[in-house]
Formats: structure tokens, sequence, C-alpha cells
């Protein structure tokens, strides 16, 4: 579908977007935390351009990837020991100090935002970045003004790649599948939209595991959030 069909017959409706990698690189503050995570655990740092690759599933898949030094780390590894459980309110401890700091809004976001808002649509943040660190981000940005709703990835009992997310905010915003439509950057949001059955835009430049997105299916994809106005 090209991104013209997918807004013109669409609009004014709901548009639900990823945060990180999609509104902001926020991947300097992760990185940031996770290597003095790492340092705290007498680990080798990561640096940003591992870090970057690990973002996209939420902060406790991040630490389990940062604990590996992997990007596979696969979900049927134990889930409760006692390294993960510090290594994880260690990361928190410095994310909470750190979040926003180096962090920085892609270009193309505040024109997009504005120009739907104008429209008359309805806009929320869904992301896997735990609650707690989404209205500070949001807010340190002043980005918070432009959204009806955020739900972050420990909102609700399930995340993204569940459509759970998605759903709950679409019908809070009083959207239907035929009037939203998901914007991010990585296998869980296209995956997400594509079960919630919504479309879903793509962008180029964020976090998809050093992948293509490309190869993921969504409607449209776009090197910047300006090509949706
Ligand atoms: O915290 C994460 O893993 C990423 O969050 P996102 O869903 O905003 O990309
Ligand atoms: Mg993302």
């Amino acid at each position: 579908m090209s991104l013209k069909g997918l807004f013109n017959a669409r609009w004014p409706g709901v548009a639900l977007f990823d945060l990180d990698g999609t509104l902001v690189d926020s991947a300097p503050d992760l990185a940031a935390a996770v290597d003095q995570m790492l340092e705290h655990l007498g680990r080798t740092p990561a640096g940003i351009d591992k870090v970057r690759d690990w973002v996209g599933n939420g902060a406790a898949v991040l630490v389990r990837r940062a604990l590996a030094g992997k990007t596979d780390w696969e979900p049927a590894q134990p889930k409760d020991d006692a390294l993960f459980k510090d290594a994880l309110a260690i990361f928190f401890h410095h994310y909470g100090r750190l979040n926003g700091q180096y962090s920085r809004v892609y270009p193309g976001v505040e024109a997009c935002l504005a120009h739907l808002k104008n429209s008359g649509c309805r806009l929320a943040v869904v992301t896997n970045k735990p609650e707690q660190f989404v209205a500070p981000l949001l807010k340190q940005l002043d980005l918070d003004h432009w959204f009806d709703l955020s739900i972050g990835g420990d909102t609700l009992p399930v995340k993204k790649p569940d459509p759970g997310p998605l759903l709950h905010a679409m019908e809070q915003l009083g959207g239907t599948r035929g009037t939203t439509v998901m914007v991010g950057d990585s296998a869980a949001d296209v995956n997400a939209a594509i079960a919630a059955g919504i479309p879903c835009v793509a962008v180029r430049y964020g976090y998809n595991f050093g992948g293509s997105v490309e190869t993921l299916g969504a409607d449209a994809i776009v090197d910047s959030l300006a090509e949706l106005l």
C-alpha cells in the first residue's frame, strides 16, 4: 500500500507511535546505563553499537542480551536467576538517572506530530520501555503535549509483538482498525500491527537489530516521519 493510500482514506484517525528508535534516539542513554550496569558487575562495557541492536523488546530483554553479550538471547533460558535480578535493578537505577540526558528527537518527528494533531488525529505512544521511564522522557524532550495516551511495556500484562497494547490504545482513543495506523522501527512493532489487523509504517533509521526493515512486512517504509505529512 502506498503512503498516500494509507493516510488519505483514514484521517482524521488514531496514530500509534513506537518510542525508542522511532520518535527518539534514546540509544545513548540506554547504552550508558547498560555499560554502567555491566561495569558494576565487573563486566566489559558493550558500547552503543551493540546496545542499539538490543533495544526493542523491553528492559528485561535488553538486560538479558547485555548479560549474554548478544542479540539472540533465547527467552527459554532461566528467567529469575539472581544475577539477572541484580542486573535489572542496577540498570533501572542508572537509566532512571540518565534517561533523557543524551536522547534526541529524530528530525521530522515534531512536524509530523503537529500535522497529525492539527488534522484532528488522536496520538498515542505504544512502547516496550517500562512505563516509569516514558513520561519523564517525553516531558524532557517536550513531546508529552502531543499525546493523548501512552502505554509502556509493563502497563498491560502483555507487550509488543503482542497486539494487546495497540488494540488497547486504539480502543481508548476511539479508533477502529480502518482508522488506526502504527508507526514503528522494529519487528515487534510490525508484528504487533499485523496481529492487531492495522496497517504499519516502518522507519528506516531505527533499531531493527541491525537487520533490514524491508523484510518486516510493513505497509510502507519511510526515511523520516516528515514523509507522512
Ligand atoms: O524498551 C525497549 O526495548 C524499546 O522500546 P520501544 O518499544 O519504544 O522501541
Ligand atoms: Mg522501537
